[in-house]
């Protein structure tokens, strides 16, 4: 049997882990696995506030009943319908037959839709309140962070705020689930990774939400993923990186990513970071895209202010792992970068073409000639890979448009 894990008085954590998926979505590393989060508010009514991935409804069940015992659950509030979070819903409306299902007019489709759910179904709209007896549920939609559907649930009396995926992190929760029984440093770039990766496109929803919250006090975040945050410097901490990362600001420091099948593109990569590093920029981080994870070079390009990246032209084309790195990016729509490119070809040259393509489709300020080299590396491409370290450094650390790491 579970010993009840409380996050505040009568607020309960029932959440899981998951350390077998390898990857989320089918498509997001998950070296360090992933929770899926889920509380019980114990009150006059009891309610449970969102479910977990379907493979784990039995150990969820487990959990609930550590807290619950036989006691029935009254309401079921549903944050958010993507499957990881609402899986267990259908085996839960099976072991509590009379249970109320809470969302919104977005949510209530969606149920009907994944899992024919019509009956016992309760629809609240922005700012709604729902008297739970001792403590008022208040819900504040927050649609496209990161589904229509969306939204948060606020405990006023606790101050407790129950966040959907918002401020999630990738990572199990060994041992501990509040930050204060944990390392949270641990999950600061698998916070930025999440975001980049799951939320990365949504900014401007993201800011909507933000504002909306702006007056509400809150002692505890509750996500749907990783640790909860209680802490104030940490609960601030959270909400100042969403807002920088949602505005698409970023740390001084820069990426360099890179296709390369024979070593020349890879080689210039090498000068314009030593370049770069020579001229005062610390943080680099270099990834060869063949070999590093999409999912971490968007973090990395989320995380920093100058991006550079590299290819080899390809039929015609950008490196085919190149591609899809400037289109995730693009999908992203990420701004506001020091941007430089630099790419090889032995006949006909397509890398320079679609580079241009990007930055002009980015809001992405290009700092230096590009650096095209055909078939072999001259003294004049090497200078201007120089140059291109070295004008990008000049720009991160000129110190007056990168913030501060929060
Ligand atoms: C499969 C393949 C397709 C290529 N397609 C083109 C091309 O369309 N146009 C071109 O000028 N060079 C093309 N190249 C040549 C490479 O772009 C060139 O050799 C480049 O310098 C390789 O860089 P790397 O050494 O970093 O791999 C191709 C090479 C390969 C292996």
């Amino acid at each position: 049997m579970y010993k009840p894990i409380e996050v505040t008085e009568d607020i309960f954590y029932v959440g899981v882990n998951d350390r077998t998926k390898h990857l989320f979505e089918s498509l997001w590393p998950l070296p360090q696995g992933v929770s899926y989060n889920s509380y019980i508010v114990r009150d006059e009514k009891t309610t449970l506030i969102d479910t977990v991935d379907i493979c784990y409804s039995d150990l969820f069940m487990r959990k609930i009943r550590s807290v619950l015992g036989d006691n029935p659950i009254d309401y079921l509030v549903v944050n958010h319908m993507e499957p990881d979070h609402s899986g267990s819903i259908e085996f839960l409306v099976s072991r509590y037959p009379n249970i109320q299902i809470v969302g919104n007019k977005r949510t209530l489709e969606m149920l009907k839709g994944f899992y024919g759910i019509v009956d016992n179904v309760v629809e609240v709209k922005d700012l709604d309140e729902m008297s739970l007896g001792k403590r008022t549920l208040q819900f504040y939609m927050t649609p496209m962070v990161h589904w229509p559907e969306t939204m948060m649930t606020y405990v006023r009396e606790t101050r407790t705020l129950f966040s959907a995926d918002a401020f999630g992190t990738f990572g199990t929760l060994d041992g501990g689930v509040l930050d204060r029984q944990l390392c949270p440093e641990r999950y600061r770039d698998e916070m930025i990774r999440y975001y980049s990766n799951i939320v990365g496109k949504f900014g401007s929803p993201v800011q909507t939400a933000l504002k909306k919250l702006a007056n509400v006090g809150i002692d505890a975040i509750c996500s749907t993923h990783g640790p909860v945050w209680t802490i104030p410097e940490n609960i601030t901490g959270v909400i100042a990186l969403y807002d920088r990362l949602s505005r698409y600001d970023a740390e001084e420091g820069l990426v360099i990513a890179y296709g390369s099948m024979y070593g020349h593109t890879e080689e210039l990569a090498e000068i314009i970071a030593g370049e770069a590093a020579e001229n005062g920029v610390k943080s680099i981080v270099m990834h060869n895209v063949s070999k590093s994870y999409e999912s971490d070079i968007l973090r990395d390009a989320f995380k920093y202010k100058g991006l550079i990246i590299g290819s080899p032209t390809y039929n015609n084309k950008l490196y085919p792992a190149v591609d899809s790195l400037v289109s995730a990016l693009q999908n992203r729509g990420l701004k506001n970068r020091f941007f430089g490119y630099f790419g090889g070809f032995t006949w006909a040259d397509a890398t320079a073409r679609q580079f241009e393509a990007f930055a002009g489709a980015m809001e992405f300020e290009t700092v230096a000639e590009p650096v095209i080299m055909k078939q072999a590396m001259l003294a004049d491409v090497v200078e201007k890979a120089r140059n291109l370290g070295r004008t990008m450094a000049q720009k991160l650390t000129s110190g007056t448009e990168v913030v501060q790491q929060v």
